[in-house]
């Protein structure tokens, strides 16, 4: 059998940190060598949370040394975007290959961490959503963009989220402006009686944030027409239904030599 490959998580205690942890250590071709979070420096990690009872790694704050002791192959990152910025950029820079859930992270940092890793030419994954379903619903979005110019994203969330709108959202509006007519949509003299009322803007699209307790992350892209509307929507009720992106992701950013932002870009 080939050599696992060797895996960091960063942010082990958060909704997302704990679903990876379970996945890393269920898989026989992936070895959790340690974990980075703000405290607990030194304990291993089976020692602060039963849920990792059995679970065999130490804890580190700090990621020069977490990476210069443990050499491992990968990073994964599910913290906040000023940490995850910092993760992937000090990952890159000891050849380390980052994978990358955190959202929020600036588009100027996001042209740092590329030029750094097609400069180092070592893999590096940035991926607003991980779940198969809501890779396609973007898309189908894109495809959809192509016939139908009107376009509202509505993503709802849990309301622990930190940043709004979502990654995920940021990453539609993104990809149907690749296909779409640039346009600015409602009544040209339309005016907001209350702040906000039309939502947030990119590329003449608004995006509306919901966030509620009992959501997990769901997202739906209205398109209008004369006489008809088309809805796409993605729902993930359970943080797993992220995981297989994330394997994959591991698994393939051992094979590049650079850049990747977006899950659709590596599945077949
Ligand atoms: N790409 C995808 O498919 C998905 C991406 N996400 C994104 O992943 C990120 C995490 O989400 P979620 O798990 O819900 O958030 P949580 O708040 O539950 O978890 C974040 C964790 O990161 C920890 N953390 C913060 N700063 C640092 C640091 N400097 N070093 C180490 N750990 C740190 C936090 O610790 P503490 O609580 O002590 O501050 C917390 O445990 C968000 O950006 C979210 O948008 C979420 C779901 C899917
Ligand atoms: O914070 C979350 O929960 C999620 N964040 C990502 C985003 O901002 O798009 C992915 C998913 O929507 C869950």
């Amino acid at each position: 059998m080939t050599n696992p490959i060797k895996i960091v998580i960063a942010g082990p205690r958060g909704r997302m940190g704990r679903e990876a942890v379970k996945m890393v250590t269920s898989q026989r071709h992936f070895q959790l060598v340690a974990v980075i979070d703000k405290e607990n420096d030194g304990k291993q990690l089976s020692e602060v949370e039963s849920e990792f009872q059995g679970v065999d790694c130490l804890i580190y704050t700090d990621i020069h040394t977490c990476l210069k002791h443990t050499e491992p192959d990968c990073l994964i990152d599910l913290t906040v975007p000023e940490a995850a910025f910092y993760h992937a950029k000090s990952a890159l820079e000891l050849n380390v290959r980052p994978v990358v859930g955190t959202t929020g992270i600036s588009p100027d940092e996001l042209e740092e961490l590329k030029a750094l890793a097609n400069e180092k030419k070592l893999g590096c994954i940035i991926a607003p959503n991980f779940a198969i379903g809501a890779v396609l619903m973007m898309k189908f979005s894109q495809m959809a963009a192509k016939y139908f110019g009107d376009v509202e994203i509505i993503e709802l969330h849990h309301d622990g989220k930190l940043d709004a709108p979502s990654g995920t959202a940021i990453k539609t509006a993104e990809m149907i402006h690749e296909y779409r007519e640039p346009k600015q949509q409602g009544h040209p003299n339309e005016t907001e009686k209350l702040t906000g009322a039309r939502g947030a803007e990119l590329y003449g699209m608004h995006i509306h944030s919901v966030r509620l307790p009992g959501l997990i992350a769901h997202q739906q892209v209205i398109f209008g027409a004369k006489g008809e509307t088309l809805t796409i929507r993605h729902d993930s009720y359970d943080r797993s239904s992220f995981m297989t992106g994330v394997k994959v992701s591991v698994e393939t950013v051992m094979k590049l030599d650079g850049y990747v932002y977006g899950l659709e870009n590596i599945l077949d």
